[in-house]
């Protein structure tokens, strides 16, 4: 009861889900997505992400939905549509491209959480992973390991931390977990009863002030205008 009082307290009120598109073969992915919603929806934290209800995407979002949580879609315009990407619930945003998309879905967001995925997962887990590292933004980062599914990455990320590429400090820019409730159990991603959150701060850029907007503006102009895009 009081933890829950002190969960509408937190500002960590709106959290990001990247996941596949597909529902991948085997049935622990699909339960892991409804698990998370659940824990949302319980949790009542709200739900961003990539729109559509294909895929463990579909799962999460509906599960939330169902739950009375509120869903915020983002999907760029040439996605839309039932054919392409199943038909969307809850609130909708279109926008021009992929890279707004993302800009977006972060600015929405007060943390982000993958689960098991594909190429737009794993590209968006290792864009907010990199904008933490930045410093572009301090939000908790947390990946669902369901059932190791993501051994291979982690292992890939410890030889990258061996090999000099990855300062070790930042190897715990994101936490990882094997289920939802054990993320949110997990002090180092976020305390969402006490709202606590201590980013990683070792090795960023903290004299540099970045806007979300402006990279994404710099990316724009460097593909559409490359003669102002510096
Ligand atoms: C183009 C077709 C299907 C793609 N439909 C998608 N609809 C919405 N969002 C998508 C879609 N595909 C990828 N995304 C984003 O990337 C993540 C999932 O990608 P993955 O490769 O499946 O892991 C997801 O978080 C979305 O934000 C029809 O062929």
């Amino acid at each position: 009861m009081e933890s829950e009082k002190n969960a509408n307290k937190s500002r960590f009120k709106r959290v990001c889900v990247f996941c596949g598109s597909s529902s991948g073969k085997r049935d622990v992915y699909g339960d892991a997505a409804i698990e998370l919603a659940q824990e949302l929806v319980a949790k009542r934290l709200d739900l961003v992400y990539g729109g559509g209800s294909i895929g463990l995407m579909g799962l999460v979002s509906q599960a939330v939905h169902c739950g009375g949580g509120h869903v915020l879609g983002i999907i760029p315009r040439a996605l839309m549509g039932k054919e392409k990407t199943g038909e969307s619930i809850g609130e909708v945003k279109a926008v021009a491209d992929m890279h707004e998309r993302k800009a977006e879905m972060a600015r929405n967001s007060d943390c982000f959480i993958a689960l098991p995925g594909g190429y737009g997962t794993l590209e968006e887990l290792l864009e907010v992973i990199t904008w933490a590292q930045l410093g572009i933004h301090d939000k908790p980062v947390g990946l669902l390991n369901v059932d190791g599914y993501y051994n291979y990455l982690l292992t890939f990320i410890d030889k990258a931390v061996d090999d000099g590429f990855i300062k070790p400090s930042q190897r715990h820019i994101f936490v990882s977990a094997p289920t939802a409730k054990n993320l949110f159990r997990n002090s180092r991603f976020v305390c969402v009863c006490c709202a606590e959150y201590i980013p990683v701060k070792d090795g960023v850029i903290p004299q540099i002030k970045w806007e979300v907007e402006q990279q994404v503006q710099v990316g724009f102009n460097a593909l559409h205008a490359p003669e102002i895009a510096l």
